[in-house]
């Protein structure tokens, strides 16, 4: 912890400085409040003893200042038996105390222990929300997601309620919560309720929480999650699963911020931002009477469509690699790479389970080879046939489509080789001899090729 002392008294100065240096502190001093302000501009204090007199700036105002340029600061006013009251009202802007002289040793020690425990708190705080916002940093460069990315920057701060739209694990739960992180909110809870999970019957009390007596079973009164969450985030998921019942009772809290506890008459009010989420179409389900159309308009103000992994291919080489590196930092290995024809596959695969899918299939990878490359050979089976099957049916429209692909020339070409020796392979009924022939290259050339693009995975 550093320390600055601003006092016109160098005998002030220097008693403080050396109680707290001979607690193992590091701290400087200043005589007057423009050297203070240039020591500051310099170099970061975490605490600062600021006399309330000093003879080129008032005290009061100096604290203004540290407080509006050095915000994470903390400011001990200093005061003499005159201005003792003057003291006190800076502590409502912003000081975290004062000292009266002439000065009590024990009382520095005990400021400055306690001052001690609340930075420490805070920068706990502090580097857990930041390890929480590199968990839930969405990964991806392609145009949808710097989209959604720039909308989530947007919104997060606002107290805006939120629905969030996509396929199954395309990272809609991610989304929600990283736009907790980033609101305003964000040292509040995050309360996840799965809509769908949760029989209905139980949902009512996991949402409204219950008296005792409520029902058999209810031994002691319980917080509902809605109530838990007061002045955070709650996130239903799956909310197009909720119960049609339910919705009705969930609509009437949401308009009103009010509800008493299963079994209980006492009007409990909580304050939230809702944000949902859901794989389902509401507008449809609205039709086939399935959704409330009112709690439709009332939850989606802010509507976010997270696309699938298939519509933007161009995030999955960074997606992963980073799963890569996290599977084997979580599993305590080192890390690893991907080969190219693998990671090419993956490009191809339409990934029905979107990102989730990804993850997991990396995750069993990485800790099912021995290897420091993963290759075509520790991939799943399923996606080994699904590409060997397009490939067999599709590879004369993947050639027509290599000039959509955003790919530079170099990749083009390899793309347009690769499809073009497995279209001979194919025609040439694997006969690799008539193939060279047709090519126009030697033998081993082609060997060589179908190895460089692992060709063989599309033989019968
Ligand atoms: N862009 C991304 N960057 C990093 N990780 C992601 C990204 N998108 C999704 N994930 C991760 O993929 C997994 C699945 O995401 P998530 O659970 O948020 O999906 P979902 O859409 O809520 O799924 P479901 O509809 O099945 O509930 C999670 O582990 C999540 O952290």
């Amino acid at each position: 912890m550093k320390i600055l002392i601003i006092d016109d008294e160098i005998n002030i100065c220097t008693t403080i400085q050396s109680i707290l240096t001979d607690e193992g502190y590091e701290a400087e001093y200043a005589l007057s409040f423009n050297e203070g302000m240039k020591k500051l501009k310099h170099e970061i204090f975490d605490v600062i003893f600021l006399d309330i007199w000093l003879p080129d700036h008032d005290g009061s105002e100096g604290l203004h200042k540290i407080k509006k340029y050095f915000p994470e600061t903390e400011v001990i006013m200093i005061s003499g038996h005159g201005n003792i009251e003057n003291a006190v009202e800076t502590i409502k802007y912003g000081a975290y105390d004062y000292l009266e002289k002439p000065l009590s040793l024990d009382r520095i020690i005990l400021i400055i222990k306690h001052l001690e425990d609340k930075l420490k708190l805070k920068s706990d705080l502090k580097e857990y929300k930041f390890n929480l916002l590199k968990k839930y940093e969405l990964i991806g460069t392609s145009e949808p997601v710097k989209q959604l990315k720039s909308r989530i920057e947007k919104i997060a701060p606002t107290n805006a309620w939120v629905l969030i739209t996509g396929e199954n694990g395309t990272g809609k739960e991610h989304v929600a919560r990283l736009i907790h992180l980033l609101s305003k909110k964000s040292n509040n809870k995050f309360v996840e309720i799965n809509c769908s999970a949760i029989p209905s019957e139980l949902m009512e009390s996991e949402m409204f929480g219950y008296e005792k007596g409520a029902f058999t079973g209810a031994a002691n009164r319980k917080i509902g999650k809605l109530e838990s969450g007061n002045k955070g985030t709650i996130f239903l998921d799956e909310i197009g699963d909720m119960d049609i019942n339910l919705q009705a009772k969930l609509l009437r809290v949401l308009e009103t911020g009010e509800f008493t506890r299963v079994g209980g008459n006492e009007v409990i009010r909580s304050d939230f931002r809702i944000i949902s989420a859901t794989n389902k179409d509401l507008e449809k389900e609205i039709d086939r009477n399935n959704f409330r159309e009112d709690l439709y308009y009332r939850i989606n103000v802010i509507p976010i469509y997270v696309p699938p992994l298939r519509k933007r291919k161009d995030d999955i080489p960074l997606l992963t690699n980073y799963f890569i590196k996290e599977s084997c930092q979580t599993n305590g290995l080192q890390i690893k790479k991907i080969d190219k024809n693998l990671m090419d596959i993956f490009m191809e695969y339409t990934w029905p389970g979107n990102v989730r899918q990804l993850k997991n299939i990396i995750e069993r990878m990485v800790v099912l080879t021995e290897n420091d490359i993963l290759t075509v050979k520790d991939a799943p089976e399923f996606i080994m046939k699904n590409f060997a099957s397009n490939n067999k049916k599709d590879v004369e429209k993947e050639m027509e489509t290599i000039i959509y692909r955003n790919d530079n020339l170099k990749k083009a070409k390899e793309r347009f080789e690769k499809y073009y020796i497995l279209k001979t392979l194919q025609n040439k009924k694997w006969n690799v001899s008539q193939s060279a022939k047709y090519l126009g290259i030697e033998r081993t050339y082609l060997h060589k090729k179908i190895k460089d693009y692992s060709l063989d995975q599309f033989r019968d």
